[in-house]
């Protein structure tokens, strides 16, 4: 699946993933009344909703980026409704050929860990047959239980051909509370991002690994740093737009090959008819507003990438 990303960014000269984040307050109006009408001002018809708001921004842009991001907790607010448009949207969104990391963040004890990895990524045999849970390409993976909470997701991805981001330095405001305590001179986060390009050397793709790293774009020195200590890790850049990242911060996160990082924006595209710049679009016109989005990023990053050569 790393080769398969990495060819997708190549073709598109995209490296970018739109974050499926939906939440009411983003949500279009005639989007939901119409779920409403059908479903009811209930449980369900949120979850149409969503639904329906992510196929659009899905049709709008599957021809610009390789990826989606859709983020576990916007669904899962809204329960068993909200679980199964999660599912629609990762089915769908792998139907339109986009890869599909599931934002996750789940790590536990080795017995859990093993449990979590089935359901996001592997399989479970039934009466002799074979069942898929959730099914995502990627997952978001959290780290801090140490190593035998991370093998188990390591087996699954060998066995699937699939792959995980790992948190090393997230791109919240506190995030260093804790990643950037000193055990030995040196910050935890640069620990753990060697403990990542270790994990990785155990499941390669071509020239990137399978196992990727989180790394906030709101800490581009941690960013470059981090870039230098992974050199055959695929970094997940969440923290551009909405959080205040900038393209120029990015370039350090990408290898000398233009490759090694892939950008985030979930707000800034799923939301852009919200924004400033894109009023003409108007909340009928969301999708073709995150579809600009997206093009505008795109060209954000270029230009960046170009300034830093
Ligand atoms: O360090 C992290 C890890 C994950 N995220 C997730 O990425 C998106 C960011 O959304 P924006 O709207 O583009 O800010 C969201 O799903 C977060 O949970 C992160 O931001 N930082």
């Amino acid at each position: 699946m790393i080769n398969r990303l990495v060819e997708k960014i190549e073709q598109m000269e995209a490296p970018i993933v739109v974050g499926l984040d939906p939440m009411l307050s983003y949500m279009p109006k005639h989007i939901l009344k119409k779920a409403y009408d059908e479903k009811g001002e209930n449980l369900e018809g949120v979850a149409e909703a969503i639904w329906q708001y992510n196929k659009g921004i899905i049709d709008a842009t599957y021809d610009l980026v390789p990826a989606v991001k859709p983020q576990i907790a916007m669904y899962e607010q809204f329960g068993l409704e909200g679980m199964s448009a999660f599912k629609r949207t990762v089915d769908y969104s792998k139907e339109k050929g986009l890869v599909v990391i599931g934002d996750v963040k789940r790590g536990d004890i080795g017995s859990t860990s093993e449990a979590y990895a089935t359901g996001h990524l592997g399989k479970v045999m039934i009466g002799g047959k074979e069942y898929r849970g959730f099914d995502e390409d990627f997952i978001t993976v959290n780290p801090y239980l140490g190593s035998d909470g991370i093998h188990p997701f390591i087996d699954v991805c060998k066995e699937e051909e699939k792959g995980l981001f790992i948190l090393v330095k997230t791109s919240n405001p506190s995030s260093g509370e804790f990643q950037d305590q000193l055990i030995d001179e040196k910050p935890l986060y640069e620990l753990v991002g060697k403990k990542v390009a270790e994990w990785g050397e155990l499941h390669m793709g071509s020239s990137y690994s399978y196992i990727g790293a989180v790394v906030g774009a709101t800490y581009p020195e941690m960013g470059k740093i981090l870039r230098k200590l992974m050199p055959r890790t695929y970094i997940l850049v969440p923290g551009y737009g909405a959080q205040g990242g900038k393209a120029e911060d990015l370039v350090h996160y990408f290898n000398k090959d233009g490759l090694g990082a892939i950008i985030n924006s979930s707000r800034g595209i799923i939301a852009a008819y919200k924004q400033k710049g894109y009023e003409k679009f108007g909340e009928e016109g969301y999708a073709d507003a995150s579809r600009q989005a997206v093009i505008d990023m795109r060209e954000d990053l270029r230009k960046a990438w170009m300034a830093s050569k």
